[in-house]
């Protein structure tokens, strides 16, 4: 059986005809090494020992981490303080929580600016409040991300609509408002941005041996929020992309009935453990620093292994 071969558009054939008069002047094709180059790609070799990884790895400007009271999101604020992050602004629904952290962040990080506010991401207006604030306070946006979030582990059978709403809500709604408010800055600053999402590996496969249907799919919207929002918003200079940790070792994967899913998930793992919140971080300030401007849509996935194994 022969499969007929659709015949292309006009527009396609102008396009190939044209592409194919031009010649191809950084390669020698005849001499049958297609790879080599006429001219060397130009590189910043740098000029001493001490233009290292920080340099390209450094994080400029302010951001808002929601969830920044919690573990990953507390770990993902030191290590953009680290890495040069101007002021930082967390957004968090227990921001009462976060002052022993506040503390120490300012006593480490003393000339920059830290501010916590009480907010509810899944409230538009107190989102949008807060984004203002903390505009005012650190003077512009330049990064977002997000880790609020909530889980739970129910039955499909068993779930109610106000369950299922809710982690909806928190997760997926939530991170949405959140980049709404922020890129809208980023675009009026006329200064683009990035903005990190916290999807999971929940987002792209099924939990084992808890039931979270509700969870997983905030996680899979998510990710596929990320890629609209990087093909809509890059013509404003953001990019948007989001990591996807496996089981860390967190508040979140505590509480009663969990230790036997600990151990599950620490032997279905080929690294034989869960993953602590610092092992996020590379993702996360990579994904930030001024070294990935051209990494835009994409997901990070941060999980020891999970999700081959
Ligand atoms: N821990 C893990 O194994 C794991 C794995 C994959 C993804 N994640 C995701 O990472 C993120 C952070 O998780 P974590 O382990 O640090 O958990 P965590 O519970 O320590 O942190 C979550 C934070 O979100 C805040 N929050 C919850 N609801 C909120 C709301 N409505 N408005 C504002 N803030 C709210 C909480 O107060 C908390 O500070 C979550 O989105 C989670 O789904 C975690
Ligand atoms: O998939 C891992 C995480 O998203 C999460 O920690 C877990 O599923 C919560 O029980």
């Amino acid at each position: 059986m022969t499969i007929p071969i659709p015949a292309l558009q006009p527009s396609a054939i102008a396009a190939r005809d044209e592409l194919s008069k031009r010649s191809i002047p950084h390669m020698v094709l005849s001499q049958g090494d297609a790879k080599s180059l006429t001219a060397p790609p130009t590189f910043d070799f740098g000029t001493n020992d001490t233009d290292c990884a920080l340099g390209r790895f450094r994080v400029d400007g302010n951001a808002v981490v929601t969830g920044g009271t919690g573990t990953l999101g507390l770990a993902a604020c030191t290590a953009l303080l680290e890495h040069g992050l101007s002021g930082l602004a967390i957004f968090d629904v227990n921001a009462a929580q976060s002052e022993p952290h506040l503390t120490k962040l300012r006593q480490r990080f003393p000339s920059r600016t830290i501010a916590c506010y009480q907010v509810d991401v899944t409230d538009d207006v107190a989102v949008q409040d807060a984004v203002d604030l903390a505009t005012e306070t650190l003077g512009s946006i330049n990064h977002l991300l997000c880790f609020s979030g909530i889980v739970g582990c129910v039955n499909a059978m068993d779930m109610s609509a106000a369950q299922w709403r809710r982690i909806m809500d928190v997760n997926t709604t939530g991170s949405f408002l959140c980049a709404q408010a922020v890129a809208r800055k980023m675009a009026r600053q006329g200064t683009g941005g990035s903005i990190v999402f916290t999807a999971s590996i929940s987002a792209h496969r099924v939990n084992y041996p808890q039931p979270q249907a509700a969870y997983n799919v905030s996680k899979a919207a998510l990710i596929t929020l990320k890629n609209c929002l990087a093909a809509e918003w890059a013509r404003y200079g953001i990019r948007t992309n989001s990591v996807s940790p496996g089981y860390m070792d967190t508040i979140l994967n505590e509480g009663p009935g969990i230790a036997e899913a600990r151990d599950v998930w620490a032997a279905r793992n080929p690294t034989g453990r869960m993953g602590t919140p610092d092992e996020l971080t590379g993702a996360i300030v990579m994904l930030s620093s001024t070294t990935s401007s051209y990494i835009n849509g994409t997901d990070i996935v941060v999980d020891g292994g999970a999700i081959v194994f």
